[in-house]
This record gives C-alpha cells, structure tokens and sequence, in this order.
C-alpha cells in the first residue's frame, strides 16, 4: 500500500467488488497504478475486466471499496465529476458531425472559444496521424482511422486517466498491430495513464509497463509483462499468457522429482511439498538434444518425438515423455541444426532459471479467498 512518501497513484482500487443479484462479477480487487503508467487488465471473457472498468470511470458502483484518483475518493462520484475519459471499442463518434467537431465536442461544451478548441483539435489530430482530416465525416474513414478520432477526443480534454475498453477490438489483424505501437508512442507523448482492458495477451504484453490477468472476477497475477510471462504464479496465468508445458512433480523433504525420478529444480514459484505440484516450461525455453547426449544433472529426462513442423523462422516439435506427458518445444532455425524426426528418442533438458513451480489448483476456489499473488506499485 501506499507508504507517506511514495508518489500518489493515479488510480487506486481498495477491496473493490461488484455484484449483480447473486453474481460476483468483480471479487475484491486491490490496485494501484502510478501517474504516467501503462496498465492492462487482461483476462478471458466474463472475469469482470469490464466491471473494473466501469467502476473506475464511474459508469457502475462498486458494492464494497473504495476507488481513488490521484488519492481523491470519487466511489459514488458521476463520470462527468471524475478527471477521466473513456474509449470504447465502438469509437461512439457522432455520426453527423465533421471530424474536427467531434474532437472539439467536449470543449466547446466546456465552453472554449471555437478557435482555442480547434486548435487543440487539430495538435490531437496531428499526434494520432490524422492531420487533414478535419473536415471529413466519421463515415468516410477506416476503422482505424476512427480508433484514432475517438483517441484524439478522448486525449483533447488532458485527462489524468484514459481507460480503454478493448478499443482495437473492432480493427483487423494488422491495423491492429500498428494502432498498438502507435498507441504506446502516444502514450509515452502525453504521459497520461493508461487503463487498457483486452482478453488479446499479445497486445497486453507488447504496450503494458504492468498488467494485471484477471480469473473469475479476482486479480490472479500482477506484475511486468516479462515477470508475468516468464514467472506465472498459476497455471491458469501460465496457459492464458502463451502456451506452457506443465509436468506433475512429486515433492518430499528431499526435494522435486519428475514422474521418471529425474530431479527438478526451478528458480520460481516456490519449494513444493505434497501432493499436487507441477513444473512449468516454456516451448521456446525447451532443449532438444540427441538421445544420451546431455550430461546428467536435474531437468531433464527422455521423451520420443512424435511431430515435427517447419514454421520457418522456427521449428515446432511435439514430443512424449515415458509417463505420458505431451509437451512442445520452439527452436529458432538459426542454421546449423541437428534434424530431428517423428519416433526419435531424444534428451529434454531446461534450466532451472527458464521453469517455475506452479502450486496445486484449487477445482473450487473459495468466494472469499484472497488472490493468490499481489503487487503494488512501489
Ligand atoms: N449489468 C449486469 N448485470 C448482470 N450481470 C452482469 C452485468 N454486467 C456484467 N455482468 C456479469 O459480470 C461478469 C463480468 O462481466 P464483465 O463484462 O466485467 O467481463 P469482461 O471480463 O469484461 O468480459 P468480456 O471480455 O466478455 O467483455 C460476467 O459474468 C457478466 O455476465
């Protein structure tokens, strides 16, 4: 939490929770996002990213908590007292008015002089790379030509915060790609904070400084992207984030071992004991060599080839293991490699530093359980 000297959050969540009827849609959520940052709330659909949302921007009340602002309390405060702007997938532009007048819309109705508000239309304008499009209606551009009206709108009025709900949602693949480097440039330009709400965990990771994987209406994980992908604290943010090999261990007092006996060591999640532990790895962090030709050590056993697939730029392999677990692993094709093919035997081996210990899955979680791993800002 907030300590006297810390920079005051731009945005602060304490135990917020939103039900519908019966539902919990929103299950107590702790955040803090500083001034300047770029955060995702990333989650499959239904864990309540939207709810979140909302709350923030003042479009639905939390049932229990309280929501702050740059360390203003705004819980039961209307949208239009709160210092935020929200873009939505569905851009909400006015259909019959010019682009310009779009952008100005909520000046002039903060009553700035016509010249004052276009002026600022047209620096916004320019900063999302639509300078000449003043005059066109909203019909006549691209969808993401639209993403970027509806962006510079939002952005004119100088909000502290801008929440974002799945703005690219309605954009092709491509577009998409771009419109997110574009965005995190902008970002970065206007040093405003960013709420970013998308179930797309490429587009999380690739604008967020922190994100935070949301699972039935709890925050499951919160960390920097690399953190994240690379030391998940559950499977379940393991599997959402990419894919994930996960071997069951076995764990006594004398340490983890592989279905084989192999001994596992990993350098995250934890020291397992009982019943219930796994190992993560991921395919690209997954070695493949020649049957006995890896030195002993822990992480590693044998396992037969049963796929290979040319990717070009990488080759994917599918293998099991003596137990009967499946597993993937990537290999960059960087030249020189050794070929491998459906039915060879060959050795698996990981580093410790590459692989994390996931804890038992609870099958029913607790309504009331605490998240399993929390961060704030520092
Ligand atoms: N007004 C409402 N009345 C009843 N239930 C609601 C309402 N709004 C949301 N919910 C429920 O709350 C849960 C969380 O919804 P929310 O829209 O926040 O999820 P989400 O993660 O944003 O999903 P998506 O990615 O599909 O938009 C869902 O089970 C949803 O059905």
């Amino acid at each position: 939490m907030t300590t006297p000297d810390a920079p005051q959050a731009a945005i602060s969540l304490d135990g917020v929770s939103r039900r519908f009827g019966d539902a919990v849609a929103v299950e107590r959520i702790d955040l803090e996002l500083a001034a300047g940052e770029f955060f995702a709330l990333l989650g499959p659909s239904g864990c309540g990213k939207t709810t979140t949302l909302r709350m923030v921007g003042g479009f639905e009340l939390p049932t229990t908590g309280r929501i702050r602002l740059a360390g203003k309390d705004v819980t039961s405060l209307p949208p239009h007292k709160r210092d935020v702007n929200t873009v939505f997938q569905s851009y909400a532009l006015f259909p019959h008015l010019s682009v310009i007048d779009n952008v100005t819309f909520g000046l002039r109705r903060k009553a700035v002089a016509k010249a004052e508000a276009e002026k600022r239309a047209h620096e916004y304008l320019d900063l999302v790379g639509l300078s000449g499009f003043g005059s066109r209606r909203p019909s006549q551009l691209s969808g993401g030509q639209q993403q970027r009206v509806a962006l510079a709108r939002a952005l004119v009025n100088h909000p502290k915060v801008l929440l974002l709900d799945e703005p690219m949602g309605a954009l092709d693949a491509k577009i998409r790609k771009s419109m997110q480097l574009e965005l995190k440039r902008i970002q970065r330009e206007v040093g405003i904070t960013f709420l970013y709400v998308t179930h797309d965990q490429s587009e999380a990771m690739s604008m967020a400084d922190r994100l935070a994987v949301m699972n039935a209406g709890h925050v499951e994980d919160l960390g920097s992207p690399q953190r994240v992908y690379d030391r998940p604290v559950t499977q379940f943010v393991a599997e959402f984030l990419g894919t994930c090999n996960v071997i069951p261990v076995e764990a006594d007092a004398s340490g983890a071992r592989l279905p084989d006996g192999g001994a596992v060591v990993a350098d995250a999640g934890g020291t397992p004991s009982g019943a219930g532990w796994r190992v993560g790895i991921r395919p690209e962090k997954i070695r493949i060599d020649p049957l006995g030709t890896r030195p002993s050590g822990p992480n590693r056993t044998t396992a037969t080839v049963t796929e290979v697939t040319f990717l070009g730029a990488s080759t994917e392999a599918r293998l099991v293991t003596a137990w009967g677990t499946l597993l993937q692993a990537y290999k960059q094709n960087a030249g020189g490699e050794t070929t491998i093919r459906p039915g060879d035997e060959v050795d698996v081996s990981w580093d410790a530093s590459q692989s994390f210990f996931l804890p038992p899955t609870d099958p029913s979680p607790a309504p009331e359980a605490e998240p399993e791993s929390k961060e704030v800002a520092a």
